[in-house]
């Protein structure tokens, strides 16, 4: 049974599917402190949240049985990336599912903003009239600057088209055709600065993007200019947006998110007339809330019971038909890994992964994550898909891929040579139409091998005799034999004998066959 352990809210429509689960058992909780969470999280297998919980180093280093944080929406700014990377969790999001609302909010903001909607709101019930103050203006033929044209830049752009304004979008992953076919000219940030009648962003908070609007941007805006952030706090320096106001040159700001949330009760934007604040409400959409809790649901549930899944965070995503071509190959790739990581003595300094055929012509980043796993589960622990890269990263193992279109024999071949000090090794599979896995080849010998359970590894010169020799001893240790594949070059030269064993030769039996004058090396490879 999974346990998990649902935060901050997350809509219960959303998560039915985990509740109808037999396999899942869920908790919901919310408001625990970083200190509360790092007591009980041992037990979960999963844990959701939205952005009030900070899914934090010591929460991860207490998490001894996570295998997935899932974010109920877009940003992950309060999960510690590196820190699950490194433990092998995989941090996945929701981040189609609230493009809508807080593109509507962004909308809304604009429009409210522009009206002193909520200024005017509160004069009125406070019992006055006043028609005077709040004089607006509109948004037609008014030039909209956006930072960041993503998913939510991209509707903002789309619906204030509709509101006839001149949309400018900056985005260095804005391409001239795209920017062109959502009817937005391409400008830079400055440029946004200098024309822009109104000005939202919609980027994450990254190194590049914190105070991306500071004071030399607020010095070369027009006088009147109208800010919006419902993105994230930091993007615009809000001590420069406030200087700016008081020199009359922004006419006023709509700010959903904070640097520090919530903020204090004496930061400078709470009482300031124009300014108007919200809770970081974006997604706050009982639409958005379903939406992306049903996404981060049925991701995790993905992840829960092995199967594929796709928004994973902390490890590149992997479009379908990439993926459905390399499943298949996952299996493989593992046990090729687990076979040569056991083959190979001393500290790994370089993998050479080889894919040839079938394989040569699609992303096989994936398929080589398996690889290293499998490589890496021999002398680590905790070793997963996700952690895997990082891990080998980590401890200076060089890893290179390379491709070549024709295999000679087989219509697939994925060959994984690892280098140390003092030895390469080379091992060779396919995945056979009707047959599964097999390895073809060990180091210079063609074998044909069901790559499962437990293997003798035995190098031998070849003489007559040594495979009864072989036999006998393990026979008259109770070890029986499953299969046997020999390979050699040439007759009479060096050998290599591969058999698949019942059960696992004790240490007292390898000891036997080493003994064994034709033998030069025996090893046990256990395959999961
Ligand atoms: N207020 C809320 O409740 C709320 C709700 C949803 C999303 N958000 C935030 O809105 C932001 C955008 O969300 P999205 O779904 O559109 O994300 P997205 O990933 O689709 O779009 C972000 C865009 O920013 C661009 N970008 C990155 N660095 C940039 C830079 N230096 N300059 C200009 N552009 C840059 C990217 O190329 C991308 O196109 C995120 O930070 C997200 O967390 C806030
Ligand atoms: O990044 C997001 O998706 C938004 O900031 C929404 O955050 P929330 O889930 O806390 O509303």
């Amino acid at each position: 049974m999974f346990k998990v352990l649902v935060m901050d809210g997350i809509s219960d429509m959303g998560i039915q599917m985990l509740y109808d689960a037999e396999d899942v058992e869920v908790d919901k909780k919310s408001g625990l402190s970083e200190a509360e969470l790092v007591a009980i999280i041992a037990d979960y297998d999963a844990l959701m949240v939205r952005s009030q919980t900070k899914v934090t180093e010591n929460i991860m280093a207490a998490a001894s049985k996570l295998k997935v944080v899932g974010r109920a929406g877009v940003g992950v700014d309060n999960i510690d990336l590196e820190a699950a990377t490194k433990r092998g969790i995989v941090v996945i999001n929701a981040p189609d599912g609230n493009t809508i609302a807080t593109c509507e909010l962004t909308f809304a903001m604009m429009m409210s903003v522009a009206r002193s909607i909520p200024q005017a709101y509160k004069k009125t019930v406070g019992g006055e009239w006043d028609r005077k103050t709040f004089v607006g203006v509109e948004l037609r033929n008014k030039t909209l600057g956006i930072l960041g044209m993503g998913r939510i830049g991209s509707e903002v752009a789309k619906r204030a088209k509709v509101f006839g304004m001149d949309v400018i979008g900056y985005d260095p992953f804005l391409t001239e055709e795209r920017a062109e076919k959502i009817g937005v000219r391409l400008g830079t940030v400055n440029e946004i600065a200098a024309q822009a009648d109104f000005i939202t962003v919609h980027t994450p908070l990254t190194n590049e993007t914190r105070h991306i609007i500071s004071r030399p941007q607020f010095e070369l805006m027009k006088k009147g200019v109208r800010i919006v952030n419902c993105a994230r706090g930091g993007i615009i320096d809000e001590g420069a947006l406030v200087e700016a106001i008081d020199a009359g040159i922004v006419a006023g700001a709509a700010f959903d998110v904070f640097e520090e949330e919530p903020p204090r009760a004496e930061h400078p934007f709470l009482n300031n007339p124009k300014i108007i604040v919200t809770p970081h409400l974006g997604a706050s959409t009982v639409e958005a809330q379903e939406n992306v809790a049903i996404d981060v649901s049925e991701e995790v549930l993905h992840i829960l019971r092995d199967q594929p899944f796709k928004n994973a965070v902390n490890m590149p995503p992997v479009p379908p038909t990439v993926l459905n071509k390399l499943q298949p190959y996952f299996g493989l790739g593992e046990h090729l890994g687990q076979f040569a990581g056991q083959m190979t003595d001393g500290a790994v300094n370089e993998i050479v992964v080889n894919y040839s055929g079938d394989l040569s012509d699609v992303d096989t980043t994936p398929l080589t994550r398996y690889i290293v796993k499998g490589i890496l589960a021999n002398q680590l622990e905790g070793v997963n898909i996700v952690n895997a890269m990082h891990l080998a990263k980590t401890r200076d193992v060089n890893i290179v891929t390379q491709k070549s279109t024709a295999s000679k024999t087989f219509t697939n071949l994925v060959s994984v040579t690892l280098k140390t000090k003092n030895e390469e090794r080379t091992l060779a599979g396919t995945l056979l139409s009707g047959y599964g896995e097999r390895i073809v080849q060990i180091d210079q010998y063609p074998v044909d091998i069901a790559p499962q359970g437990n293997l003798l590894l035995i190098s031998h010169n070849d003489k007559p005799g040594i495979i009864g020799k072989v036999g006998t001893l393990l026979g008259s240790n109770d070890v029986n034999i499953a299969t046997m594949q020999v390979g050699r070059k040439v007759y009479g030269g060096s050998a290599i004998m591969v058999l698949t064993t019942d059960k696992q030769a004790s240490k007292d039996v390898l000891d036997q066959l080493i003994k064994l004058p034709e033998l030069t090396n025996v090893r046990e490879l256990t395959l999961e």
